[in-house]
């Protein structure tokens, strides 16, 4: 299904191992003056198996990037592959093909359906795709999760953290290439925060997949490989198997100075000296643990 386009790109994939990228990608919203430019021709290669978190002030791009990425949102410029394809250019129904078939979802309302119970919203984009799960790979995913006494509960009788946990079983159910997930703690208390994180580190450690996650929470991305930090939509640095204090650290620059290549001058972000969400009064994550063990209590 790759486009011309894509199969350029092919050789490039085969050698490094990508599941998306995007080369010049630019996203404006609105037109004339009230023109805001989400992203400027952003140049990033989400890696394969790899656990990548992507943090920035409120207002960067961080959201606007996900969706580039997962085919939700068309672009103003740029190109956009998803593994091998080339998603630019494609058309919806394509694109809905290509989302349902490859990506997987999570987000922080859990978009589960009401009426549906536990194992039902699991299964769910599976059916409409008219799919059959891999029954040995979901029993694997529902037991990880801790979701086995759950299956026939409805989203209503089950806490924020189990929903969530289902949320997270239905975007692993079809062992997607590339798994999406938008603040997938912002709605947790600690505890079930933690599980989550730990089986989306689990999930990418242990079944190869790839998660690429937008977080506030500098405790939350301390649980990935790599942190991608946008600023003015652009991506401004990068931080390898990062702590929840270097993360902090880096964040708190934010704070202080903006380079903003586009106008060539520096410019002081538009809010009050706060760290975008990071200082929520609920926020779970921060400096729980020390980096050393960051990994040893999941699962
Ligand atoms: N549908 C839209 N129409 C107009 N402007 C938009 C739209 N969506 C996003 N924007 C603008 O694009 C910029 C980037 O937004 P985006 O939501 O990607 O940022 P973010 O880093 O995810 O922010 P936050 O951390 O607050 O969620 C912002 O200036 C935002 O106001």
């Amino acid at each position: 299904m790759s486009t011309p386009a894509a199969a350029g790109a092919t050789e490039a994939a085969e050698a490094a191992p990508i599941a998306a990228r995007a080369r010049g990608l630019t996203k404006a919203y609105g037109t004339g003056e009230t023109t805001v430019l989400a992203l400027d021709s952003v140049d990033v290669d989400i890696a394969r198996g790899r656990f990548t978190a992507v943090m920035g002030p409120s207002g960067s791009g961080k959201s606007t990037l996900m969706h580039c990425l997962a085919g939700l949102d068309s672009v103003s410029a740029g190109q956009v592959w998803l593994g091998r394809t080339e998603i630019t250019g494609l058309k919806e129904r394509e694109l809905t093909r290509l989302r349902r078939d490859r990506v997987g979802f999570m987000f922080q309302s859990f978009n589960l359906l009401p009426t549906l119970d536990a194992a039902e919203n699991i299964t769910l984009p599976m059916d409409i795709a008219g799919r059959k799960p891999d029954q040995e790979w979901l029993k694997r995913v529902i037991d990880t999760l801790g979701l086995r006494d759950r299956l026939s509960h409805r989203p209503a009788q089950l806490s924020g953290g189990q929903q969530q946990r289902v949320a997270c079983a239905r975007a692993l159910a079809s062992r997607p290439e590339l798994i999406f997930a938008d603040e997938p703690t912002g709605n947790l208390d600690s505890r079930s925060g933690l599980e989550v994180l730990g089986f989306l580190r689990e999930a990418v450690d242990e079944l190869d997949q790839t998660v690429v996650m937008v977080t506030h929470d500098p405790g939350a991305a301390a649980h990935s490989d790599l942190v991608l930090f946008l600023g003015d939509g652009r991506i401004v640095d990068e931080m390898a198997e990062p702590s929840a204090e270097a993360v902090l650290e880096r964040m708190k620059r934010f704070d202080t100075l903006l380079p903003d290549a586009a106008h060539g001058h520096i410019s002081t972000p538009g809010h009050d000296g706060q760290l975008p969400h990071a200082h929520r009064p609920n926020e779970p994550f921060r400096d729980s643990r020390p980096p050393d063990t960051r990994r040893s209590d999941e699962g």
